[in-house]
């Protein structure tokens, strides 16, 4: 059987995920310690050596191996192109981008830079995993370099309509390089055809079922929604609830309902109209005051970035005025934590709160919603408030779904689901576990892998069946 390799920006070995490393870092890992394999990407580090050597480190049946960045690649590449532009524009918010041509020529080199490391790596027979919008033209670099095994790729974020792609002066070279993998996956179907007409509208590509066909390259694209340990979850939430945050918690919350947010400080996840909706509960129904406590888990996420920072500072005002507004002696409506904590305390702390409170403004898929319902207590389950802008609500169709810019309906959302009866409670958490076995973190890295391994439809066939096509139909 052929060696997984995966690549990705962010690698995270098991004792570093204690924080805040994003719903990737999570799902990679845990699909990558099923069958072992290679994980390659950023060690975290910032360096200016001249040789930035290669760290290779093994954990279990998984090898490490990661390199630093100098100050200016993390500037263009990182802070730059990745995260002032394609994050801004994937996310649908074109006024948050900050292009300079500079970032998208250090987002280049950097992906060459890691080409040219990973080459030393690659044996004949090994399958190349890449995920997310950091590193999109790696395949072209890799092959470039000669490397001829089977190369997929998955986006974690939303791709966005064509209309908002072109805001992007590269558009059609990002397309371009997305065409050099065997496979392209997403994590909804909306995000697939915003790929595929993209490609029809920009490169007259032709799509046959899931195959993009543009000039001599075909790749097959396909919606592979990343899916969570469902199955290991119980196990996880019971050792979160040995430590002393999850204890205290539950200590200090005195038979008061808990809501709970836990998101990165990111724009993308709608934490201000969050704090805003909620504000409009505490206006509204003055008898549920001191009854319950929202907490907001949200550990500062790219800093560095600007509209991080402003995002960070509107927040900060935000809870303050409700706080100051609302907050007692003996009562604190809002706890907000501008931290990051270990993911089985996270998992425990879910359990504890009778609302799951989900509500980004566009995320790719949202992993916390997906742990929220698998970490609840069959007997007694919580209710998840989901965004219908999160990937996770094409298959959590039974959580409470809200529009997350619609305040008023969703403080009203959340009174609803604060006194949901135990019945409909159960049968919409159900429901919910039922996709959440069916399509587990296994699930998801199985049908991704199996469909790379499947040879690409050479061209000249494509045609063909393409012209059966239509003189059959
Ligand atoms: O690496 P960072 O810059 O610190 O950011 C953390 C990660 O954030 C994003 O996560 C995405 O992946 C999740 C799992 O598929 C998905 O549920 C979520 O909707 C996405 O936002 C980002 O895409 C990752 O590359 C980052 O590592
Ligand atoms: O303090 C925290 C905050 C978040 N997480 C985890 O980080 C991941 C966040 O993934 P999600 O897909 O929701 O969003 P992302 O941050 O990747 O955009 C989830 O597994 C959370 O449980 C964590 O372990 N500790």
């Amino acid at each position: 059987m052929s060696r997984l390799i995966v690549v990705s920006n962010r690698v995270a070995k098991p004792s570093n995920t204690g924080g805040s490393q994003g719903g990737l870092a999570v799902g990679v890992l845990a699909a990558l310690s099923k069958e072992g394999g290679l994980w390659f990407g950023w060690n975290g580090k910032i360096s200016n050596n001249e040789e930035s050597n290669v760290e290779i480190d093994r954990r279990g049946n998984i090898d490490y191996a990661t390199v630093s960045l100098k100050k200016n690649e993390y500037n263009h590449y990182y802070k730059g192109f990745a995260n002032s532009v394609l994050w801004p524009l994937f996310h649908q918010r074109p006024e948050l981008m900050r292009y300079q041509k500079a970032d998208f020529l250090g987002y280049h080199s950097v992906n060459k830079k890691f080409a040219q490391h990973l080459l030393n790596f690659i044996q004949d027979d090994d399958t190349i995993w890449v995920h997310d919008y950091h590193l999109i033209p790696l395949a072209r670099q890799l092959r470039q370099l000669g490397v001829k095994c089977r190369i997929g790729f998955f986006l974690h974020t939303p791709f966005p309509p064509y209309d908002l792609l072109r805001a992007v002066p590269e558009y059609r070279e990002i397309l371009r390089e997305l065409m050099h993998y065997d496979l392209v996956g997403f994590q909804t179907e909306s995000d697939a055809r915003g790929f595929r007409e993209s490609m029809r509208l920009s490169l007259e590509a032709s799509v046959v079922n899931d195959v993009v066909h543009c000039g001599s390259e075909t790749t097959l694209v396909k919606v592979y929604p990343i899916g969570i340990e469902t199955d290991s979850t119980p196990n996880l939430v019971a050792k979160g609830k040995e430590s002393k945050d999850y204890q205290r918690l539950a200590h200090s919350l005195g038979g008061r309902k808990l809501i709970i947010g836990v998101d990165r400080l990111d724009y993308s996840k709608g934490i201000e109209h969050r704090f805003i909706a909620y504000e409009k509960l505490l206006q509204q129904r003055a008898d549920l005051l001191r009854q319950m406590v929202y907490l907001q888990v949200a550990p500062t996420s790219r800093g560095d970035v600007q509209a991080y920072d402003d995002f960070a500072s509107r927040i900060d005002r935000t809870a303050g005025h409700i706080i100051g507004t609302y907050a007692d002696f003996d009562w604190m409506p809002l706890r907000y934590l501008n931290r990051g904590f270990r993911r089985n305390t996270i998992l425990a702390m879910y359990q504890l709160a009778q609302v799951g409170f989900v509500t980004p403004l566009r995320d790719g898929m949202n992993l916390v919603a997906k742990e929220y319902v698998a970490a609840q207590n069959p007997e007694d389950p919580g209710v998840l408030v989901l965004s219908k802008m999160a990937g996770a609500a094409a298959e959590l169709d039974a959580a409470v779904l809200v529009n997350p810019y619609d305040t008023e309906a969703v403080a009203k959302d959340l009174a609803r689901a604060l006194e949901m009866p135990l019945d409909e409670r159960r049968d919409r958490w159900q429901k919910m576990m039922k996709v959440l076995h069916k399509n587990d973190i296994y699930t998801w890295q199985e049908n991704f892998l199996n469909d790379l391994s499947k040879p690409r439809v050479p061209s000249n066939q494509l045609q063909n069946f393409e012209v059966a096509t239509l003189s059959v139909s």
